[in-house]
């Protein structure tokens, strides 16, 4: 089985105004509520793809029974531990710019913790367990690792796809894939990448800590995969582009049901980037169709430094 855990979860009220303007009045006719949050999306999508999976987290509040009956109603498996916390809504604003605006996670306490603690405990060997979407500043990071450790013991795949200071605990245990984008990965250095050989020297880097594959999005560039054994640039189909939110999601999704069925990294890249694309040119997320399409406009050719002008 394949698990997904948002523990920062949203509505993502998607609004389109033709020209947004800050700080003036701007009315909307066209808006969106889709339930958000990154380990949510990977749900939705994999099920898109005919992947059984389902999705653990905390939800609470009227968001957050909005989120629960959306996916009841789309098949997708849930089992959220319930927050006395209302469920954030986040805002995204797509003009000729997509603007973003994302609230707080949860304020967790040690029995909600415990809770899903116990269902990763339940895991059974070569399930999956993909962590995704911010973890708060307010839950000790080596809660995570703690997460990640029984993992390890118990034979599950641990699929890692966030941000922020948790992660640098995370990076040094071992994960199956990381798919950081381009601004997450010089964050988690402290450095800003600019190249595609910068993207190319810290995914090494975490491939030589003990990551199996590292993914680097990079947006329409398409993505960088590295592992111990290859490293390969994907370019991104060209199309037109309606909302990118949900496309590094839709790229981790399509990876996982690849990988799951042909054991490929390979291949399981091709299908994640076309999954990414398929996303950006839709305004909710990919559907299979639409990634299959896709395919075999995803141009892949291995990473040589020799190559590489920037
Ligand atoms: N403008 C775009 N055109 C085509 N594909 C895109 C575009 N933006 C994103 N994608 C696809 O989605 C993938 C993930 O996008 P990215 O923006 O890097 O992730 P994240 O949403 O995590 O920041 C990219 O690798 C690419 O395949
Ligand atoms: O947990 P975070 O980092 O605030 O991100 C949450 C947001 O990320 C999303 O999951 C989209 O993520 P991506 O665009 O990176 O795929 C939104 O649905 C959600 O609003």
């Amino acid at each position: 089985m394949i698990y997904t855990c948002t523990i920062t979860p949203s509505i993502d009220y998607t609004v389109y105004v033709p020209e947004f303007e800050s700080g003036k009045l701007n009315r909307s006719e066209e808006v969106y509520y889709y339930p958000g949050g990154k380990g949510i999306n990977v749900s939705r999508v994999l099920k898109r793809l005919g992947i059984s999976n389902k999705a653990l987290g905390y939800a609470g509040g009227f968001t957050g029974n909005y989120i629960e009956e959306f996916l009841k109603n789309e098949g997708v498996a849930a089992d959220f531990i319930q927050t006395a916390q209302i469920t954030r809504i986040n805002v995204k604003i797509k003009s000729d710019k997509e603007t973003e605006l994302n609230g707080p996670g949860p304020e967790l306490d040690a029995a909600q913790l415990a809770a899903l603690t116990q269902k990763v405990q339940a895991m059974n060997e070569n399930d999956w367990f993909v962590l995704a979407g911010s973890l708060p500043g307010s839950i000790p990071a080596d809660y995570f690792v703690e997460l990640a450790t029984i993992c390890q013991a118990n034979g599950v795949r641990f699929v890692l796809d966030t941000s922020g200071p948790a992660l640098e605990s995370l990076v040094a245990t071992p994960v199956f894939l990381i798919k950081p984008n381009q601004q997450e990965l010089g964050e988690l250095f402290g450095v800003e990448i600019t190249s595609l050989r910068d993207a190319y020297f810290y995914a090494s880097k975490l491939v030589a800590q003990g990551t199996e594959h590292v993914v680097v999005s990079m947006g329409g560039d398409g993505a960088l995969l590295v592992t111990k054994d290859t490293a390969l640039m994907a370019k991104a189909p060209q199309g037109t582009v309606v909302n990118t939110v949900g496309s590094g999601d839709s790229l981790v999704s399509g990876f996982i049901a690849s990988y799951a069925t042909d054991q490929d990294p390979a291949l399981a890249f091709r299908y994640g980037v076309a999954s990414g694309s398929a996303t950006a040119f839709r305004s909710d997320l990919c559907r299979k169709e639409d990634v299959e399409k896709l395919l075999a406009e995803v141009e892949i050719y291995p990473y040589e430094e020799k190559d590489v002008t920037k």
